[in-house]
């Protein structure tokens, strides 16, 4: 069997190694040459999946190790009877994380103690923007959720606001997949009218799909008065960024919002499992078993520590988006090409980041709320 997959999927050999032999091919400009005799299409989200890339080839399951499918034809797939599976929620913590660690630098921004005074508006709650909502609530934070989808289709619909209603929200963050068709499409679905109700107080996240966002009208807004503060993690024609955009941006990030190590891994075990099951083989492999101990495994704070100093310290120490930001707009240099070969590469060798879940919170005297808090933002709590 001959399994051709994205090189950028981790730990290929030890998840695939036995059951077929592996052709590794850079996933961006993977074409229908490289899928000669190949039986299984593994890839993540640069590899447009359609009839041009699989028409006359004998491939009969594809995986995608990510949770957006939106680089796949799955109608065509499925005329054609090819097997499909993709990774749901496998980097939804570590995308909740990078919302965190921008909200926490955001009150920091805007000089508040108390970043729960902010109202955040989460557009889309799914895998990512559940979870968000779920630690956002249990930090204490005034949620509004817009989700028409499962408003319309929910009993529970008066719990949603309309995206009018969480556009007025202090902080609005995207978690919607991009979509052209169908009752509620993304495509641009965030354009002039919307953010031009934007104002300066605001904070705009976009870590979805860089379409969702008329990135045109962005720069308009941004380049007017009273703009609102943005940070995006995904862009409009990826891997072509527009550098006029970049640099009107607050944080800026080359699309690795999910690029923690164990939604990574988790990514390629969930594709595992699905082709496993679709040869009828056993499933033994799991993600937890490649893990390796994280580098900083524990933060210890004294009595004295005051708990909104140690949530921007354990934030940072777990993910600082900041970093990111940095190698971002010093890789954007040189002509278009010269940049988007930059933006891959940055994501290509991506340095090892681990979720909360991996660091041990030492708080001396701890109690109740404060423990809670620190678990609802993904850390484990010992006293
Ligand atoms: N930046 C990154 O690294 C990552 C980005 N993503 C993106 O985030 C998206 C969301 O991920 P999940 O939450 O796991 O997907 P999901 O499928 O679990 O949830 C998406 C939610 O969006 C809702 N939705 C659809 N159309 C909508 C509309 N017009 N307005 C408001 N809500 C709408 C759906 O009803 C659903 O509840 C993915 O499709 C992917 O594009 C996902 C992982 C990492
Ligand atoms: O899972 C998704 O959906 C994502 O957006 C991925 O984190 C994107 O990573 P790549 O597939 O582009 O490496």
């Amino acid at each position: 069997m001959l399994i051709v997959a994205d090189e950028n999927i981790p730990l290929l050999d030890e998840f695939f190694g036995d059951i077929g032999e592996i052709r590794r091919v850079a996933g961006r400009s993977m074409t229908a040459g490289d899928l000669r005799d190949a039986d299984v299409l593994l890839v993540r989200s640069v590899t447009r999946v359609n009839r041009e890339l699989l028409d006359g080839s004998r491939v009969r399951f594809v995986g995608t190790a990510t949770i957006g499918t939106d680089h796949v034809d799955l109608d065509w797939l499925e005329r054609q009877g090819i097997r499909f599976s993709a990774a749901p929620g496998c980097n939804a913590n570590s995308v909740a994380e990078y919302v965190l660690s921008v909200l926490s630098l955001y009150a920091e921004k805007r000089g508040l103690d108390d970043w729960s005074q902010l109202t955040v508006g989460i557009v889309g709650v799914g895998n990512v923007g559940g979870e968000l909502a779920r630690r956002l609530k249990r930090l204490g934070f005034d949620v509004r959720l817009c989700d028409p989808p499962r408003a319309e289709s929910e009993d529970q619909g008066s719990a949603f606001v309309t995206l009018a209603q969480a556009m007025k929200c202090d902080v609005v963050t995207l978690h919607t997949p991009l979509t052209r068709q169908g009752s509620h499409p993304t495509f641009h679905m965030v354009g002039q009218q919307a953010l031009d109700g934007l104002g300066e107080s605001q904070l705009l996240i976009n870590s979805g799909r860089g379409e969702v966002i008329d990135s045109a009208a962005l720069l308009t807004r941004l380049g007017r008065g009273h703009a609102p503060t943005v940070a995006l993690d995904v862009w409009e024609q990826e891997p072509r960024v527009d550098p006029g955009l970049l640099d009107q941006v607050w944080l800026a990030t080359p699309h690795i919002a999910g690029y923690s190590l164990e939604g990574k891994v988790q990514g390629t075990e969930m594709i595992y499992r699905a082709l496993s099951r679709s040869l009828g083989l056993p499933v033994r492999k799991t993600a937890n078993q490649f893990l390796p101990e994280p580098a900083l495994s524990t933060l210890s704070f004294t009595r004295s520590a005051s708990e909104v100093e140690a949530t921007r310290i354990a934030l940072r120490a777990g993910y600082d988006p900041r970093r990111d930001d940095t190698r971002f707009r010093h890789a954007m240099t040189g002509s278009v090409e010269e940049r988007a070969a930059a933006f891959d590469r940055l994501r290509r060798h991506y340095p090892v980041r681990r979720e909360n879940s991996s660091l041990e919170i030492r708080f001396e005297g701890a109690n109740k709320a404060l423990r809670d808090r620190f678990q609802a933002m993904g850390f484990k709590l010992t006293s």
